[in-house]
């Protein structure tokens, strides 16, 4: 009953349809070659009965951690539906989560809370679980955790959290890397994404709440957050400028050849965030317009928002800001500052 309607409708459907819970788990089979488990609204794992011939990945995909950012819950969905249609053969195990339902519904960013602030146990800090952003934070972890400690213990462990921005920006789609403490970054990984036209990949300096660092620090998987454009309301994304994208998903989980290129520094562009400015009062503002673009650069001196009494200057011989966002409580980030990257530290 349940698995006719996620087969007939679609899986976003049924999502929307149950946006707090489903009334229990459910597993069906496709042919012979697949099992689908619903684990929960917007959980969903495809797990290939024959996988055990190729180097395995455990993948997962998710999107709508922040509700308005729709072309990654489209593009999902239709991998989704080429799955459970048949067109498309999992060749890896995939799990995909929709992050928050509610908020789709409402056409917002968040309910109460960012959800992508409270992961790596920031749910439980301070007041608790005390709202469903909290509550499901804790719940994709635990999905997480169950995900990858289902898979061969050396299986590659992929993790491409998707996005879409506030503002335009003047690399339209671009990839944040967790902060890795010391440990290289992938070369392969990071000519993955360009070959998805993901051609711009930010280095992040500090440990962060996000759900991309969450399962790079604890699962040691590969994990990105990945911005694809400029937020729209659904229905409104041009699809088409996926398909870089789409096509190199669609190799990843049928398990065909990547083929990217060798990586090569001058074919992408790599930022080191050099700091993070957070909110120190309920005053602060910009000085530049809001639209302003990210990757915009700014000459060391300029104010970049006063803060109070204070004035937040540019420090480096310039700096480029992504994500200004003044609407933020007090103590989280307020931007990200970057300087060019050093690609030493790339393997
Ligand atoms: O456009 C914006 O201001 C925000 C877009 C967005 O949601 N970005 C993520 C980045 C997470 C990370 O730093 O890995 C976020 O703010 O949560
Ligand atoms: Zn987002």
């Amino acid at each position: 009953m349940l698995q006719a309607q996620i087969k007939n409708q679609n899986f976003l459907q049924f999502t929307l349809d149950n946006p707090k819970a489903i009334s229990e788990p459910f597993a069906f089979e496709l042919g012979k070659h697949t099992q689908v488990e619903v684990w929960d609204t917007g959980v969903i794992v495809f797990t290939p009965k024959d996988c055990d011939q190729i180097a395995a990945k455990d993948i997962v995909l998710s999107s709508a951690v922040h509700g308005n950012e729709t072309a990654p819950i489209e593009l999902c969905n239709t991998l989704i539906s080429q799955l459970l249609k048949q067109t498309l053969i999992a060749k890896h195990r995939i799990m995909f989560l929709i992050g928050n339902p509610p908020a789709i519904h409402n056409g917002t960013r968040f309910i109460e809370e960012n959800l992508n602030r409270l992961f790596s146990g920031a749910h439980s800090e301070g007041e608790g679980l005390t709202n469903g952003e909290r509550v499901r934070a804790k719940k994709l972890e635990q999905y997480v955790d169950r995900f990858f400690a289902g898979g061969n213990a050396d299986s590659e462990r992929l993790h491409y959290d998707l996005h879409t921005a506030i503002r335009g920006s003047k690399h339209e789609k671009f990839a944040i890397y967790p902060f890795r403490q010391g440990k290289a970054y992938s070369a392969k990984q990071i000519m993955f994404l360009a070959a998805s036209g993901i051609d711009t990949v930010l280095f992040h300096h500090e440990p962060t709440t996000t759900f991309s660092y969450f399962s790079s620090n604890n699962y040691q998987a590969h994990a990105f957050t990945i911005e694809l454009g400029k937020v729209m309301p659904m229905g409104q994304n041009d699809m088409t400028r996926f398909i870089a994208l789409k096509e190199m998903l669609t190799r990843l989980m049928t398990a065909q050849a990547l083929d990217c290129d060798e990586f090569d520094a001058s074919k992408v562009n790599l930022y080191q965030v050099n700091r993070a400015i957070n909110k120190q009062t309920e005053h602060f503002e910009f000085t530049f317009a809001n639209n302003v673009e990210n990757f915009t650069a700014f000459p060391k001196g300029y104010i970049l928002a006063k803060d109070g009494d204070m004035d937040i200057k540019v420090e480096a011989a310039t700096e480029s800001i992504v994500f200004p966002n003044a609407n933020v409580p007090v103590g989280q980030r307020t931007v990200l500052c970057l300087i060019p990257a050093d690609p030493s530290n790339i393997d």
